[in-house]
C-alpha cells in the first residue's frame, strides 16, 4: 500500500453520480504492485449494471452542465489542475505503486496530466462559431458549436494520470458528461483523480468512473444509445473492436491506438543527441508508450559507433523499484509483457541479431527486465514489425535518405516518428515524407499538452491536447435564419 500523507485518495469504490458506491454483491477485483508482485488492495467491479446506471447519471447531469458559462466550467477545471499539483507527491506514489515506474518519471506524468485541465479550462472559453455571408439579403447563416453530449472514455494502464485529463478535461470543458472506463492494471490513478475532480466541485453525474470487467463496462458504453462520443487509447486490436460495436449507434469515435515507431539517424547527425534522444524515446516508461521508438534505422556511416555508444548507455541505465531514488527503469506492467518482450528477442536472435546490452529477464526477477539493444535488425523479424512495448532497442542498417523513408513507411502504423540530422533540407523533406501524426526530428520528446497528439493509418482517428483537442468533442450546428428584411 503506497504511504500517503492524504489517505482519502485511495478510493477503492465506483462513482456514479458524485457517489461512492461498491458493486453489486461487492464483486471486487485485485490491483498489484508490479514491482513486487504483491496485492495492493481490491477493488469494486463494475459490470453492465454499474455502467448503465453511470450512464443515466450522465444523461441526467448533462442538461446543466452543458448550459453553464464556459467561464463557470473552467473555474471548476482550473481548481482541479489545482489540485492535482497540490497532491502531485501522493498521486505520485500511487501510480508508482500500481504501474511501477520510477517516482521522477511519475511526477513528471502528473504534471503534464494536470496541464490538460489548464489548458482546456483556457480553450473552454475560446469555442467561437462563424457568420457566413448570406446569399440571400434576406437571410443570416450561422454556425454554432456545441457539446457532443455524453462521452465514454476508456483508457490504458501505462499513463494513467495524463491519457485520463487528455480525455476528460475537452470533454468537460466543451459542456459533456462522462463516463469513464479505466485499465484494470492502474484503477487506482483513476479513482484519485475523481476524488480530487469532487473536490474542485464537479457537480454529481458530470465525472463517473467505472472500473470492471471490460467486456461488461466498456461493451454497456460503446452500445448505449445514450453515449455520443467513445474515446479510447489503447490496442489497435481492442480499438478495431470498439469502432465496430460502437457502429451499431454511430458513435464518433477518437482512437489512439498502437504505434511501431521508427527513429532514423543519418550520418550527419549529432551522435550525443542521437542516443540521448534514443533513450528518452526507446526507454521511457521502460518501453511501454504507444510513441516509443521501435525501430531504429542507422545509416551505414555511423552505424558501429552509434551501436557501441548507445549499448554503454543502456547497459549503464539503473533498474530497481520505482520507489528507490536512483532506479531509472521500473519492472514491466505484468508477466505478459515480459512474455512478448522475451518472444521478440528470442526471434530476432534466431534470425541472426546480436545481443549487445541486456538481453535477458533481470536478476531482481518479477516482471524486471534487462534494457537491451539488439544490432543487426533485419525486417523479417517481429520486432521491426509488431510494437514490442517493452526496453528493447533493435538497431537495423540503411545506405540513404530514401531507402531510409521507405523503411520508415513500412509499417501499417503512423502515430510517431522520430529521425536525427544536422541537415537543414533533409528535415523538410523527411519530415514531409514520413507518414506519421506526431515527429520528433533531433528529439526523442515531443510531447505538450498544448501540441496535438494523434496517428495516421491503423494508429487511430482524431487528435488530443492542443486547440484540435476540444473540437473532438463539439458538434457543428448550422443555423439558417430566415424572414431579415421583414
Ligand atoms: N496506445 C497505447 O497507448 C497503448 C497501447 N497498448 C498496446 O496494447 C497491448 C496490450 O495492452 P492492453 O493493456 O491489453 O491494451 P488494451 O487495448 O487491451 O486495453 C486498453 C483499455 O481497453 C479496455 N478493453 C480491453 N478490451 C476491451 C473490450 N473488449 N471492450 C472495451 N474495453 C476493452 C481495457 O480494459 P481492461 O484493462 O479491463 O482489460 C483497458 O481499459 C500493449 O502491449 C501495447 O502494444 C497498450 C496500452 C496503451
Ligand atoms: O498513449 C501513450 O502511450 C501515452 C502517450 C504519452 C504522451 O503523450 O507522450
Amino acid at each position: 500500500m503506497p504511504k500517503l500523507q492524504d489517505k482519502g485518495l485511495l478510493k477503492t469504490d465506483l462513482l456514479i453520480d458524485g457517489g461512492w458506491h461498491s458493486a453489486r454483491g461487492a464483486a471486487t477485483f485485485p490491483v498489484h504492485n508490479p514491482a513486487t508482485v504483491d496485492l495492493i488492495t481490491q477493488v469494486a467491479q463494475g459490470g453492465r449494471t454499474e455502467a448503465d446506471a453511470a450512464i443515466a447519471a450522465a444523461d441526467a447531469a448533462l442538461p446543466s452542465w452543458s448550459a453553464r458559462t464556459a467561464k463557470d466550467r473552467a473555474a471548476i477545471l482550473r481548481r482541479w489542475h489545482d489540485l492535482i499539483l497540490e497532491n502531485a507527491e501522493d498521486l505520485a506514489r500511487i501510480l508508482t505503486a500500481e504501474q511501477g515506474k520510477p517516482l521522477a518519471e511519475a511526477r513528471g506524468e502528473i504534471a503534464y496530466g494536470a496541464a490538460f485541465y489548464e489548458w482546456f479550462a483556457e480553450e473552454a472559453k475560446r469555442v467561437y462559431g462563424e457568420t457566413i455571408p448570406t446569399p440571400d439579403p434576406d437571410r443570416r447563416l450561422m454556425v454554432q458549436k456545441q457539446p457532443i453530449g455524453v462521452c465514454a472514455a476508456i483508457t490504458p494502464w501505462n499513463f494513467p494520470m495524463a491519457m485520463i485529463p487528455r480525455k476528460a478535461a475537452p470533454a468537460l470543458a466543451a459542456g459533456c458528461t462522462m463516463v469513464l472506463k479505466p485499465a484494470s492494471q492502474t484503477p487506482l490513478s483513476a479513482l484519485a483523480l475523481a476524488e480530487l475532480g469532487q473536490r474542485a466541485g464537479l457537480p454529481a453525474g458530470v465525472f463517473n468512473v467505472i472500473p470492471g470487467k471490460a467486456s461488461e463496462v466498456g461493451d454497456a458504453l460503446v452500445t448505449s444509445p445514450l453515449v455520443r462520443k467513445v474515446t479510447f487509447t489503447g490496442s489497435t486490436e481492442v480499438g478495431r473492436h470498439l469502432m465496430a460495436r460502437a457502429a451499431g449507434t454511430i458513435k464518433k469515435l477518437s482512437l489512439e491506438l498502437g504505434g511501431n515507431a521508427p527513429v532514423l539517424i543519418f550520418d550527419d547527425a549529432d551522435m550525443d543527441r542521437a542516443v540521448e534522444g534514443v533513450i528518452a524515446s526507446k526507454f521511457r516508461n521502460m518501453g511501454q508508450t504507444c510513441v516509443c521508438a521501435n525501430r531504429i534505422y542507422v545509416q551505414d556511416g555511423i552505424y558501429d559507433r552509434f551501436v557501441q555508444t548507445l549499448s554503454t548507455a543502456v547497459s549503464a541505465l539503473k533498474v530497481g523499484d520505482g520507489t528507490a531514488t536512483d532506479t531509472e527503469q521500473g519492472p514491466l506492467i505484468d508477466a505478459a509483457a515480459v512474455q512478448k518482450v522475451e518472444d521478440h528477442i528470442e526471434d530476432a536472435v534466431s534470425l541472426g541479431g546480436q545481443v549487445t546490452a541486456g538481453g535477458k529477464r533481470h536478476p531482481l526477477g518479477g516482471h524486471f527486465f534487462e534494457p537491451t539493444v539488439i544490432a543487426g535488425g533485419t525486417q523479417d523479424m517481429k520486432i521491426a514489425r509488431e510494437e514490442t512495448f517493452g526496453p528493447v532497442a533493435p538497431i537495423f542498417r540503411f545506405k540513404d535518405e530514401r531507402e531510409a523513408i521507405k523503411l520508415a513507411n513500412s509499417t501499417e502504423y503512423g502515430l510517431a516518428a522520430y529521425f536525427f540530422t544536422q541537415n537543414n533540407g533533409r528535415i523538410w523533406r523527411v519530415g514531409e515524407a514520413l507518414e506519421f501524426g506526431v515527429i520528433g526530428v533531433n528529439t526523442g520528446n515531443t510531447s505538450y499538452e498544448g501540441a496535438p497528439f494523434g496517428g495516421l493509418k491503423e494508429s487511430g482517428l482524431g487528435r488530443e491536447g492542443s486547440h484540435h483537442g476540444i473540437d473532438e468533442f463539439l458538434e457543428t450546428k448550422y443555423l439558417c435564419i430566415a424572414g431579415i428584411t421583414g
